[in-house]
Order: C-alpha cells, then structure tokens, then sequence
C-alpha cells in the first residue's frame, strides 16, 4: 500500500488560460497509506479526471504524482501497481468465478496455495463462495461485479484500488449491503482505497474520509462529520445533507448590531466572532436539523437568536417532518422529529438559528475556523439559553 500525494492541476485543452479551461484547478492533496477515500462530487467536476491521474491513465498537464514519496507521473497504472474496478463488470466469461478472481494472481506468478486461500477469502466476504465453480456467464450483472471488486480486492501488494462509480449496475438493495461489505473489507485487508461517487450516501458509508469536489476544485476533505458539522465551503454545505444547509444574508453593523434576512436578530448581548466583519455582506449557514422552531403569537417579541418567520409548507417524510418558511425574501427549511407536532401551514413561527452549529461564510468560504467558531456558539448558546 502507499501514500499518494498529488500536486498537480490539469487541463484536457493546450494552454490554459483562465479557471473554466482547467477540468482540475492547482491542488495538493494526500491520500495517506490504507486510508478509505470518496471522491464526491456532481457531474463534470473532476473525479474521474483526478482517479485516472492517480491510475496513471492519464498524466497531468501540470505538476507531480508522488507514491511514498517517489515521483511516479510518468508511469502507467502496471508500474505503480494500481488494481482498478470500473462502472461495468470486466470479466472473463468462459472462467469460473475463481478463476476470475485468481487471474490477477496468477498473472504474477503467486504460489497455487496462496491463491486458493486469497480467492477463498475474498470470497467469503463478497459472499461468492456459493458460487465458485459456476462460470461467469450465466450468473447476473450484480454477480459479474461482485467479481470485478473480488479481482480489484484480491491482490496484496497493490499501492492502490481505485473504485469509478462500481455499484452503478448494482440492484439497489444489494448497493446497501456492498457499501457496507467495502467497509469491512477496508477494515480488515487496510488497502488504499479511493472511490468515485456522486452519490453522498455511498460517499458517507463507505469513506474514512470524503473529497468534495466541485468545478475543478476539492473544496474540502473530511469525515461524515466534519462536512456535515462544519462545511468549509458553501458548496459542501449545499451539496451533503437532505436537504442541504440553508443560507441567509447577514451583516453585523458597526456597534455590533446583527441582521439577518433582513431581520435584526437579538444576539443576547453576546460579542459574536471576532472573525466576522463589520459592516459588509456575509451568509449564515444553518443545517434544517439544527433551526429551532416555536410557535409565536401576534406581537410577541421575538426571542434572541432568532427570526420571524411564516410556515409555507410542512411535508411529512416519514421519519422527519420537513418545514418550509419564508421569512421576508427568503425560504428556510427546518426538519423536526417524527414524534413533533410541527405548527400548521400560515403559523406564524421563531426561527432559532443562532446556536453552536450555526456557520458563517464570506462569498464562499467559511469565515470562522471549526474550533474557535464551536467555543464561540458554544457560549452564544449559554447565554441564549
Ligand atoms: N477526454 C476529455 N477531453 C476533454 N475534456 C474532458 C475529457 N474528459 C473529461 N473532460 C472534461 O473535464 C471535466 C471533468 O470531467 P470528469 O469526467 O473528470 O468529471 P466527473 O466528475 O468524473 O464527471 P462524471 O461523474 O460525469 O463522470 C468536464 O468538464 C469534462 O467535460
């Protein structure tokens, strides 16, 4: 297994001139050695143009790839030693299961013993085992890429196995299990993984860590809970969660006053960051689990922390209710328990949204680091409390 560092950027198009010619802006970036990585992100971002830098199926236009440390951007992906599994099965038909799955191996020369007992174990943990002796052709499409991932799984001195989109032909109940197996196998075999997907939950289940990327850039790299606790980018706010993070106009006049939505909002006569400027335009972000939402009556003053707002909608998930509600120009979403009894379309509502999660961004970025932003709401909460 290996460490991967890139530091590179690439345009498919010769001399690049502006932003909109790179498919990856400049980034440096690292993959540490047996770590479980996802590269999220919508269509034309730049995932599979950064996993076939990594492969080696395509060099880059600018700057270096590194495996432990050695400069390998000119290699191919049999020279770095990549095993790789692709959206459609690749396997041979005429094979049987575990010849399909020793063929990596024995295309190096491993010792009989040592492949009956790597294939019996990949075996195993993608459930194949039933199935060793049947040919490959008569078995299903979810079966045929089960394979793909035993054969990409199989060997133990790869540097790396990269994963493009593999459950796209999978049944959708069957996808769930996988995940969760690819897990267990990270676990287990501590191979470097990194895995394209635009798919967030896939993305969530199966990463240690997850690259979001957007327009050429991976604007941030992080566990489940750090994207969703404190997205450093409004893209990664937008982009995780169901739905994602609500954005708001604010601004802090010069004596400290606060707006929001165009709404003074009460801070409870605690200073808010430092970090925040005076006087210009910037968001607030709040996740729709973490708005609070009472119900209010005609003139009654509004609570700190919180704006005025009128529920538009109220939906029933199933397990969440989902609230929309317009405060002046703008719609705010607000997920509340099963168990909740939301107020009724026309209520007239508070809008909790200064609290330890609330998240503050400059055009896009996040203006506040994660910690001093956490002890900073942390004491707004205190005092609002
Ligand atoms: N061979 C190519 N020649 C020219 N442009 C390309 C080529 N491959 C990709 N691009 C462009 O580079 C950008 C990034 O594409 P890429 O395929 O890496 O994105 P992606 O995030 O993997 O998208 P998808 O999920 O649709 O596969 C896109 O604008 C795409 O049109």
């Amino acid at each position: 297994m290996a460490r991967i560092d890139l530091d590179l950027a690439h345009a498919y198009r010769p001399d690049p001139k502006e932003d909109a010619d790179y498919a990856l802006l400049p980034l440096q970036m690292s993959f540490e050695d047996g770590g479980a990585y996802a590269l999220l992100g919508p269509s034309g971002c730049g995932k599979t143009t950064m996993l076939n830098i990594v492969s080696g199926l395509l060099k880059p236009s600018h700057g270096t790839v590194k495996f432990d440390g050695r400069d390998v951007t000119t290699l191919t992906p049999q020279q770095r030693n990549i095993a790789q599994v692709f959206q459609f099965p690749v396997i041979y038909d005429t094979m049987t299961v575990a010849e399909n799955l020793a063929f990596p191996l024995r295309n190096r020369g491993v010792a009989p013993d040592r492949i009956r007992a790597r294939v019996g174990k990949i075996a195993e943990m993608l459930e194949l085992n039933g199935q060793l002796d049947q040919r490959a052709s008569g078995l299903s499409a979810d079966a045929k890429q089960k394979i793909s991932l035993g054969r990409g799984l199989v060997r133990e001195d790869v540097s790396a196995v990269l994963f493009d989109e593999p459950l796209t032909v999978i049944d959708p109940h069957l996808k769930w299990q996988l995940r969760r197996k690819l897990k267990q196998i990270h676990h287990e075999l501590k191979l470097t993984l990194v895995y394209v997907t635009h798919d967030q939950v896939e993305a969530l289940t199966f990463a240690d860590r997850v690259v979001v990327m957007t327009r050429g850039r991976a604007v941030q790299v992080g566990t489940a809970g750090e994207l969703f606790e404190c997205p450093s980018h409004r893209f990664v706010g937008h982009f995780i969660g169901s739905p994602g993070m609500n954005f708001l106009p604010a601004m802090l006049d010069e004596r400290g006053g606060l707006r929001v939505a165009e709404q003074p909002v009460a801070t409870g006569g605690v200073a808010l960051d430092a970090a925040l400027p005076r006087g210009t335009p910037f968001s607030l972000g709040i996740r729709p689990e973490y708005v609070t939402v009472d119900e209010v009556g005609e003139g009654v003053p509004a609570l700190p922390g919180s704006l005025t707002g009128v529920v538009a909608q109220v939906q029933d998930i199933g397990t969440y209710w989902l609230l929309t509600v317009r405060t002046g120009a703008h719609m705010l979403k607000a997920r509340l328990p099963a168990h909740a009894s939301p107020p009724p379309a026309g209520a007239t509502v508070a809008l909790r949204v200064l609290n330890p999660h609330t998240c503050f961004y400059g055009a896009d970025e996040r203006l506040i680091a994660a910690t001093a932003g956490a002890a900073t709401a942390g004491a707004r909460q205190e005092d609002l409390a």
